[in-house]
């Protein structure tokens, strides 16, 4: 691979009025370029050192030297910088004008206009980090709750990609021990590495399949925890899906099956974030219409990972809420009582012995949003714990890593299941090396220009 060598610059701060701006320079010219266009207030030229250093000064014109801007310029000489390359930073004042004009006038002192993600991409290119924390720092820019937030700083410090590198360190030991016999002609050592393959194989799949579990997680922090809201007709599920959200989703009439279709919203609760899914009322119902929409809010049961099942506390439990209670005790779910403004008739004794999971049960009234507090700290429990899913040591991967975790699953069960018919080795070896080199691509080891270039075309401008 060519590491570029020119210099490039771009805004590093969002183009808006604000106090300061950040344009970066990073390449073997940033300093010559800086030297350019920063003058000390004395007006002199100012040399940068070989350590790193902050100056306070004027940007200037790079030819006749007319005034720009006030400027404090930081200077982080390779490889201690961001992208390992020379680095200037010029902190201006924000604003679009400002900002665009000073980065005008640091490329006409020779810089070159970054490509969306460059810096980050010179970052992985000259070996600082690695491709998965590369995409983690845009997921953690991306970041819309603070759980997401954790999860992607979390892999930009590398947890997930030392699992990655531990797991081909055992994979690469394992093949070597596979080819080292395929020279042996002796069948008994065959048999060893065989047996090798199976007892390491089988460790390090259970290991991967964590890894490719956490997947999951990665869609949840981007798209939300999918969380379905079932209950009977009228006990108020598309009520609480306004009350959650603070506005007028969802249509709500006091006529059982107002809600025919799903209905799903993404909201930011306590810093989680949810896929919240408003469903039609469950109940035997010859409208065909409504059958279909029932249909539908069983599927989303099935797919959900969190329930919030909602029982009208005016009313006694009927029959239809202790199915519901029963087709939800696999997934985390939070039980609501709602209506609690009205005289209540539902019989709590009753509703412990049903809750045989000891779901939390929370009291609600979402016409008068009363209670949700309550309620959202009990979501956040389920959403957050080991039923829920989204436990904190979870890895934020996204499609392309699961991918290759999958890819990489594949190939080393191939290798187990040859081992245990005793293939010949080197078959054996090759599904090995096949693992091996997925698990590499996870982290950018050997991937194609092509694919970096996709990777990176997605990153923000100046990252
Ligand atoms: N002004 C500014 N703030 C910023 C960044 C930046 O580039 N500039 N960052 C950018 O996104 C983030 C910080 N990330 C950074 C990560 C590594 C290095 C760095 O220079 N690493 C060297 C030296 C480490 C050391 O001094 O110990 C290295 O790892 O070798 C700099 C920033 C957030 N804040
Ligand atoms: N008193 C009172 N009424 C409520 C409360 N929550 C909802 N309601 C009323 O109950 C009726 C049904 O509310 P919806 O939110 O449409 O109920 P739903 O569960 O979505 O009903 P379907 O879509 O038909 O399944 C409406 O008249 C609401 O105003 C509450 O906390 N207290
Ligand atoms: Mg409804």
């Amino acid at each position: 691979m060519v590491i570029e060598q020119d210099t490039i610059a771009a805004i590093a701060t969002a183009l808006g009025e604000a106090s300061i701006g950040v344009i970066r320079v990073s390449g073997p010219e940033s300093a010559a370029v800086a030297e350019r266009v920063f003058r000390l207030p004395s007006g002199k030229k100012c040399r940068l050192p070989a350590a790193r250093s902050v100056h306070f000064g004027h940007i200037v014109h790079p030819h006749d030297g007319t005034l720009v801007d006030e400027c404090i310029l930081v200077w982080m000489p390779g490889p201690r910088s961001y992208t390992a390359e020379d680095v200037v930073e010029l902190q201006v004042h924000g604003g679009v004008r400002v900002v665009s004009a000073v980065l005008e006038h640091v490329l006409m002192a020779g810089a070159r206009l970054a490509e969306p993600g460059e810096f980050t991409k010179r970052a992985f290119l000259n070996g600082r980090i690695d491709l998965s924390q590369a995409e983690a720092v845009m997921d953690l820019i991306r970041s819309k709750t603070e759980l997401a937030r954790r999860a992607a700083l979390t892999q930009v410090k590398g947890r997930f990609s030392e699992e990655i590198r531990s797991l081909r360190r055992e994979l690469i030991a394992l093949q070597a021990h596979v080819e080292v016999t395929i020279d042996y002609p002796e069948h008994d050592v065959e048999a060893v590495a065989c047996a090798a393959v199976i007892d390491v194989g089988s460790r390090l799949m259970e290991r991967i399949a964590a890894l490719a579990a956490s997947a999951r997680v990665g869609d949840m922090l981007r798209e939300g925890i999918p969380t379905v809201i079932v209950g009977r007709p009228n006990v108020g599920k598309s009520s609480l899906l306004n009350a959650l959200l603070r506005r007028e989703r969802a249509i709500v009439t006091d006529i059982p099956g107002t809600t025919r279709d799903v209905l799903e919203e993404y909201v930011n609760l306590r810093g989680i974030p949810y896929r919240l899914i408003d469903t039609a009322g469950i109940r035997e119902t010859s409208d065909v219409v409504e059958k279909i929409g029932v249909e539908r809010s069983r599927e989303k049961v099935q797919e959900a990972q969190l329930a919030v099942v909602v029982l009208n506390g005016s009313e006694p439990l009927e029959p239809t809420d202790i199915e519901l209670l029963r087709e939800t005790e696999a997934i985390g779910r939070v039980i609501v009582i709602n209506k609690m403004d009205l005289p209540q008739a539902l019989d709590r004794g009753i509703l412990q012995q049903v809750n045989r999971t000891e779901s939390p049960v929370v009291e609600v009234s979402a016409s008068q949003a009363a209670g949700l507090a309550a309620l959202e700290e009990a979501m956040e429990a389920q959403a957050v714990g080991d039923r829920g899913g989204i436990a904190e040591s979870s890895y934020f991967t996204n499609a392309r890593q699961s991918a290759l975790l999958r890819q990489a699953q594949q190939d080393l069960q191939l290798a187990i299941d040859a081992a245990k018919q005793n293939a010949t080795l080197d078959i054996i070896a090759v599904q090995l090396q096949g693992a091996y080199a997925s698990l590499g691509l996870v982290i950018g080891e050997a991937v194609g220009e092509d694919l970096l270039d996709e990777i990176f075309s997605r990153f923000c401008l100046g990252k």
